[in-house]
């Protein structure tokens, strides 16, 4: 189809996105006169809620500037008659009451969207508008099955230039992925995926377990299923909970809800679900037990363990009202064992045994003194102190803070409890002294689960019921969680959303199976995967491979549809010394880099206090720094704060020190990594991990050394090295390192083959770098597989280069560096050549680029060598 064509169909859906623009508008009219009506009859009405105002007059979700037309289904047949249908973001009426524009979510649309040319559903054209509010722009048809007769008489169908195959990525979704990301999240109506699509409208009972990659759009399926769930009334918004991982993560998300028009849904961050205040720490075999299902017994057996018919020692006597009551020992025990051993909560069979025993002295209670029975009897005689003195020490009354100070108090008391389930070292990992008040006690985050499980063994206080839960980052929670968890949703309709590869919480699970089996009821559970990866560039997915392979083998790792782009990571070893300064700069280089749009950016540090203040006081500063708007889409965090957000840039610090911070340190390092969607930049002072193509483990520096780290990227002041074979031993090290990049080869054969056909007889240096012998001396060729665009990555990479050549012990006459793109600063090239004298040349999709090609390779520029004659 040609351009007039094109906008042909651009105008004429213009037209039907305006004539539903026009009934929307009418409709929110209507809205408006029911309100300013309220308002004048009761002039409060329009600050409150009004309850008597019909669901159809209610809040129209703000779509936050989105279109609210997303696509046109155009049938084969219809019962209706109606052949073309308008999707969209709400259902919209004419005044007529006839629909409009159907929403997404509701069946038809759901059951449209998802046809396939195996599964046509009655469709023959799936069409989706790129349209900006009300204005459209484009438009991307995928056709499912040849059109009826009708249709291609009106207008035949064409292949075009925009239009989606099935077998291609649709462009407005690569366009939707490419967009800068302004710390929350959208909504994905507009471009979601059969695949996605289908796992939000799953309709069978029970719970079903998303697992996925990073970036593979779990949270966003989570969040529209609610939707779907919602506006096909299987559950009303107050019988939904959303758990998020932490607080930044709900901001994150906060906003997806709503725009999808679902309102009053809670969300809530995981550790809020427990009453308490966290205020100390576990150690890591203490938060293991506390956390593990064999917990739930322990405190059972505590709870039990206070219930003592041992202690009735003798017979109970007392006088009371003038007449002496008496209950032998025996009966006593009895009564105690028999409440005892009976169905219920602790503080539930307490009140049954002392009724029983109430019970027992009004049966006793003398014939003739029947008529002193009065209604405070009872009450009266409970609190008689011999009968009261006795339930103390048999049956005390308790709270479940005081059973847990005293079980970790007590060596005695945990061997009691714990007996036959836990061992002796985990045992002992439970005990603590007692804090002097209760009030004083540290709780520890783990403490807050355990003490809700003994509120329920003791009174049977139960936390307040949902009929539909959504976890979300579901691969961290404990298996106590999980009990708890399955407690506010005994039905066990839940969504739960997650990946055991980023698994960064105590413990890690190799298959779902276990906690998902804690969290499911009667109607059982059912898994799926979403594999393809729509967050991250597709460089960085390969730079983070070999770390999820080695993390969760039998998971698979998501395909990104995103096409290559080059730049997209970059990995530079900055001494110790200069890394906080290095870090900052490159950040708000990224901040201030010209684009049409906003990108925010992300420093992600080990959970180490002195970098991460660091980096936060001077990105600090530079926000206050006379530069309006400088760094103020830079946010700083720790590793342990990243999982479920993601950011354009991302710039991950000494990754060797994240690794190595704790059993979880290689995964924290691995959702870090795994953050941006537009580059990756990583700052090391110490060899990365042997993961992330580091020396392999044992043969590298601990991150501890990392002073003596080189740092041959960013500049030639050499003098901490403490000798000058220190400096060539870290030099050597880091080439060694750098030959293992990906696409070290690729670039260094590349080379080597185009040397080869001009007859420059090249070879390989020890050192990595690729050289060749000339009458003037050697010329050498450092491969960087890494990109360098900045004048700053520029300068840094060529006395890199410098070094190495100087390292490499060559009477060296011209060094080339050689990079796999073209820099974006291409004045800078210039540069480099007069200051350092490095000449710089790069890989083209043709051959090769730079200044100096010709001498460096020999043949024209921009394109492969010639053949030799
Ligand atoms: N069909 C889609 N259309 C547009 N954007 C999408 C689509 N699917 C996912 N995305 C985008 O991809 C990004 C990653 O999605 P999301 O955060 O839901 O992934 P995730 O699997 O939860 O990731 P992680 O496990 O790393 O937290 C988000 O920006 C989301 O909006």
């Amino acid at each position: 189809m040609g351009q007039v064509d094109r906008a042909d169909v651009i105008a004429e859906e213009q037209r039907e996105v305006d004539r539903i623009y026009a009934c929307a508008d009418e409709d929110q009219r209507s809205v408006d006169a029911v309100r300013a009506k309220l308002r004048s009859d009761c002039p409060d009405a329009g600050l409150a809620p009004v309850p008597d105002v019909p669901a159809e007059f209610g809040l129209r979700e703000d779509l936050g500037g989105r279109s609210l037309v997303i696509s046109r289904v155009d049938l084969t047949e219809d019962p209706d008659a109606r052949l073309t249908w308008y999707l969209g973001r709400r259902t919209v009426r004419d005044r007529n009451g006839d629909l409009v524009l159907v929403k997404w979510s509701s069946p038809q649309a759901v059951r449209w969207q998802a046809a396939t040319p195996d599964d046509p559903r009655g469709v023959w054209r799936l069409r989706r508008l790129h349209c900006e509010e009300r204005k459209v722009l484009d438009y991307s048809d995928r056709l499912i099955q040849p059109p009826p007769e009708s249709a291609t008489a009106a207008s035949p169908p064409q292949a075009d230039a925009g239009a989606e195959t099935t077998a291609g990525v649709d462009p407005f979704l690569l366009a939707e992925l490419d967009r800068a990301r302004d710390g929350s999240m959208r909504d994905i109506v507009e471009t979601i995926q059969r695949d996605q699509l289908l796992l939000v409208s799953d309709d069978r009972k029970g719970l079903l377990v998303i697992q996925g990659g990073p970036g593979t759009g779990k949270t966003a399926v989570g969040l529209h299923r609610v939707t779907w769930l919602l506006d096909n009334g299987r559950f009303t918004p107050d019988e939904v909970l959303v758990v998020g991982p932490h607080r930044e993560f709900l901001r994150y998300v906060k906003d997806v809800l709503p725009r999808l028009g679902s309102r009053g849904v809670s969300i809530v961050e995981i550790s809020q679900l427990w009453d308490g205040e966290v205020r100390g720490t576990d150690t890591p075999e203490a938060r293991l037990v506390k956390s593990d299902e064999r917990m739930a017994t322990v405190l059972r057996n505590a709870v039990e363990a206070w219930i003592r018919p041992d202690r009735i020692t003798e017979d109970l006597e007392f006088v009371f009202r003038g007449v002496l009551l008496r209950i032998g020992r025996a009966e006593l025990v009895d009564l105690v064992r028999e409440a005892r051993d009976s169905a219920g909560p602790y503080l539930v069979r307490r009140r049954r045994f002392i009724d029983r025993t109430l019970d027992l002295l009004l049966e006793r209670w003398p014939a003739n003194r029947r008529k002193s029975i009065d209604p405070g009897f009872r009450s009266q005689a409970e609190r008689q102190p011999r009968l009261a003195a006795l339930l103390n020490a048999v049956w005390p009354s308790l709270t479940a803070e005081r059973v847990l100070r005293h079980l970790y108090d007590s060596a005695e008391a945990v061997r009691q409890a714990a007996f036959g389930v836990l061992t002796d070292e985990e045992q002992r990992a439970l005990l603590r002294p007692q804090a002097r008040r209760t009030a004083d006690e540290p709780w520890t985050p783990e403490d807050l689960v355990c003490l809700e499980e003994l509120r329920v063994l003791l009174s049977g206080d139960e936390p307040r019921r949902y009929r539909h839960i959504v976890v979300d980052e579901a691969q961290d929670l404990t298996p106590m969680q999980a009990r708890s968890l399955a407690r506010r949703c005994p039905s066990g309709s839940m969504t739960v959303l997650g990946d055991l590869a980023q698994s960064v919480g105590s413990r890690q699970y190799d298959v779902w199976g276990r906690l998902v089996g804690i969290l499911a009821g009667g109607d059982g559970w059912r898994i799926a995967e979403l594999t393809a990866g729509y967050r991250v560039p597709r460089e960085v997915m390969e730079f983070a491979r070999p770390l999820a392979t080695a993390l969760s083998p039998s998971t698979a790792y998501p395909g990104p549809i995103r096409p290559p782009a080059p730049g997209s990571l970059t990995v530079t070893p900055v001494r110790r010394a200069k890394l906080v300064a290095e870090t900052v700069s490159r950040a708000l280089n990224l901040a201030m880099r010209s684009e049409d749009q906003v990108r925010s950016v992300a420093i992600i540090t080990p959970d180490d206090g002195e970098l991460l203040d660091g980096i936060r006081g001077e990105v600090a500063a530079a926000q206050e720094s006379a530069l309006p708007g400088l760094g103020r889409q830079i946010t700083v965090l720790p590793a342990s704060m990243a999982k479920g957000l993601e950011f354009d840039h991302v710039i991950v610090v000494e990754p060797q020190l994240l690794a190595e911070q704790g059993p979880v340190g290689l995964r924290r390092l691995y959702v870090a990594i795994t953050r941006c969607t537009q580059t990756l930049t990583v700052l090391h002072s110490a060899p990365l991990p042997a993961e992330l193509g580091g020396p392999a483990k044992g043969t590298g520096q601990k991150a501890a050394a990392a002073d003596a780290a080189p740092e041959a990227h960013t500049s030639t002041d050499t003098g901490t090295y403490e000798s000058r074979d220190r400096l060539l031993a870290g030099l050597r090290e880091q080439a060694t390192a750098d030959h293992r990049q990906r696409g070290h080869g690729y670039l260094r054969y590349a080379l080597m083959a185009d040397l080869c056909k001009n007859d420059f007889d090249p070879v390989e240096a020890d050192l990595g770098y690729v050289a060749r012998t000339t009458d003037r001396g050697t010329t050498i060729y450092v491969v960087s597989a890494r990109a360098a665009h900045t004048y700053t990555e520029l300068r840094a990479a060529a006395v890199h280069a410098r070094e190495i050549g100087w390292a490499g012990g060559d009477r060296v006459d011209e060094i080339f560096l050689v990079l796999p793109a073209e820099p974006s600063d291409t004045w800078a090239v210039d540069v480099i050549r007069e200051i350092l004298d490095v000449s710089i040349i790069w890989k083209t999709d043709t051959g090769w680029g730079g200044h100096r090609v010709e001498t460096a390779l020999g043949g024209d520029p921009d394109r492969s060598p010639p053949e030799t004659e």
